[in-house]
């Protein structure tokens, strides 16, 4: 009997043991096959595993390649192309200003992600995902970026673009060891990261009145406090806790974020106090100049009748540190990257830049310079091909019709600029770095490559981006002749989705000759 019960007893373990591992897989099975054949979005073609699950997502976030493997994905099935389980990514023309553009029923940021993206755990203008609350920040930040704005403070751009060209390219001697080049007055140069601390002192400057001066050597930590920003903030959405951890790597991460915070600060009580320690140090008194600082300090939004909050600002000058200094410099570095391996490029550009503005003594004004057509066009076409954020962010459907097809709320859509960028029937061979085709270029062309977006989430620091871009090409092609050096790679250059385009090699390294003075 005891042999019998006891034998009864292992067939019950067994059957829940059993249970235990069927239930799952069941789950797992209804999941699966509800996902291919009922779920809202299972007509629409895409990779099983795709369809499945979020497995491209991750494995997208894992490769630094997501934009680039849906770009794949698009030209096997066409557009649309069921990226993951519950999201559709885009290639076509319309989709574009119903997923970007202006409307009341405008897809959302995606709440997650979008919250987990703050230094300092308060609302900035690139996190906020209600419609209402990003109207009164963006309008409150609007002065301050404006064209009118920045023209305002352009004397300190152009002096930190000064600063750069001298302090970094203008040496007697080369000082990069085993580069292999020796002759007098030539200077073998990592682009890529010195144009990072160009625009981190720039931005620092107008943002917090004050530069971290990271060129001139006086601060080291900068570049890779910002950078830490990029490297633990978005991971809190998919690990709640995350921040908590006890790996040195993350804490110290979110210890150099912290810095940045107490930089930002430090700086606005200075300046607030009038004492930020620049007045008379070096006859900069930041209280006389316009700046994004003082614009942001001043602004009130006639619709809510507020103001910003010291927190706010804290947080949002961070958040233009982390949104503005990678893209431009990167911007910058595949520039100088695609004109110094074509020369047919280099010479018309160079000619334009060196035959409106022959003495090199003197900084042109950007009014002037932003008029220079091959400038614009080598600008249009290296963001058309390696623009740092053409890395098609995705949205949350509010239920409507996209592209001709109806997206039911919290569908997650995108339409890939990195795609779009390169369609053929809008960009004839679009691999080819070719600035002439922007010579007539038509409103098809600028929605296909849109490098700053569209609609109301557009970039803000446009104009500034523009502003630093085109004074630093200006200058420095103004009074040096520039060689990509021997040891650059195509591999090495091959674009990185980090979320922000970077190359593989996060290096160029140029050989600069100065030109004679005119
Ligand atoms: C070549 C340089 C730049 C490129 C290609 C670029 C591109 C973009 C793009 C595509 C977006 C939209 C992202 C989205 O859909 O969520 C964006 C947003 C933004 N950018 Fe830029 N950006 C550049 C430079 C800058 C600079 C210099 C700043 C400020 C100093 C800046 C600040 C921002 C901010 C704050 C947003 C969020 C705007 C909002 O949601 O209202 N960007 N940028």
């Amino acid at each position: 009997m005891a042999a019998i019960n006891s034998i009864l007893h292992a067939g019950q373990t067994q059957s829940w043991y059993l249970l235990l591992l069927i239930l799952p897989l069941a789950y797992l099975a209804t999941v699966v096959i509800y996902r291919i054949y009922f779920h809202p979005l299972s007509r629409y073609p895409g990779p099983f595993l795709g369809k499945i699950s979020e497995f491209y997502s991750f494995l997208g976030v894992w490769r630094n390649d997501r934009t680039i493997s849906q770009y794949r994905m698009l030209q096997k099935y066409g557009s649309p192309v069921r990226f993951s389980s519950n999201e559709l990514v885009f290639s076509d023309v319309k989709s574009v200003s119903e997923i970007y553009g202006q409307s009341s029923l405008l897809p959302e940021k995606e709440r997650t992600v979008s919250e987990a993206l703050s230094a300092t755990g308060q609302p900035n203008v690139l996190n906020i995902v209600d419609r209402h609350q990003h109207g009164r920040v963006r309008r409150l930040l609007s002065h301050g970026f404006s064209l009118n704005g920045l023209l305002e403070s352009e004397s300190l751009v152009a002096a930190k673009v000064d600063q750069y060209v001298d302090l970094v390219f203008r040496q007697n001697e080369n000082t990069i060891e085993g580069s292999g080049s020796s002759r007098l007055n030539e200077k073998t140069v990592d682009i890529y990261r010195k144009s990072h601390e160009l625009y981190l002192d720039i931005i620092s400057q107008l943002g917090f009145a004050r530069s971290f001066d990271c060129l001139n050597g006086d601060n080291t930590t900068a570049l890779d406090d910002v950078d830490a920003f990029g490297l633990v903030v978005p991971a809190q959405a998919f690990f709640p806790g995350f921040r908590y951890l006890p790996i040195p790597a993350i804490r110290q991460g979110f210890e150099r974020v912290a810095r940045l915070e107490r930089f930002a600060r430090k700086c606005l009580n200075d300046y607030i106090q009038g004492s930020s320690g620049r007045a008379g140090g070096g006859g900069y008194d930041p209280r006389k100049h316009t700046s994004i600082l003082s614009s942001m300090l001043n602004a009130q939004d006639t619709e809510s009748g507020t103001n910003l909050s010291m927190e706010e600002i804290v947080e949002n000058t961070i958040i233009f540190l982390v949104a503005g200094s990678s893209t431009t410099a990167v911007t910058l570095t595949y520039l100088v990257w695609e004109c110094g391996r074509r020369p047919e490029v280099m010479k018309k550009l160079v000619e334009e830049i060196r035959s409106t503005f022959p003495s090199n003594g003197e900084m042109p004004s950007y009014r002037e310079a932003s008029k220079l057509e091959y400038l614009n066009h080598v600008i249009d076409e290296t963001l058309r091909v390696h623009g740092p954020l053409n890395t098609g962010v995705p949205r949350i459907s509010t239920g409507r019709n996209i592209g001709g097809h109806y997206l039911p709320a919290g569908a997650g859509v995108s339409n890939n600029p990195y795609a779009t960028a390169r369609d053929a029937a809008v960009f004839p061979e679009p691999e080819l770095f070719q600035p002439e085709r922007w010579e007539n270029a038509t409103a098809e062309m600028r929605l296909m490559s849109r490098p700053f977006s569209i609609g109301p989430r557009n970039c803000i620091g446009r104009h500034l981006a523009m502003m630093g871009l085109v004074l630093t090409v200006t200058r420095l092609f103004q009074q040096f002749d520039l060689h990509v050096h021997p040891s650059v790679t195509e591999e090495s250059m091959r674009l990185r989705d980090r979320g922000v385009y970077t190359p593989w090699g996060e290096s160029l390294l140029v050989v600069a000759t100065p030109v004679e003075k005119g």
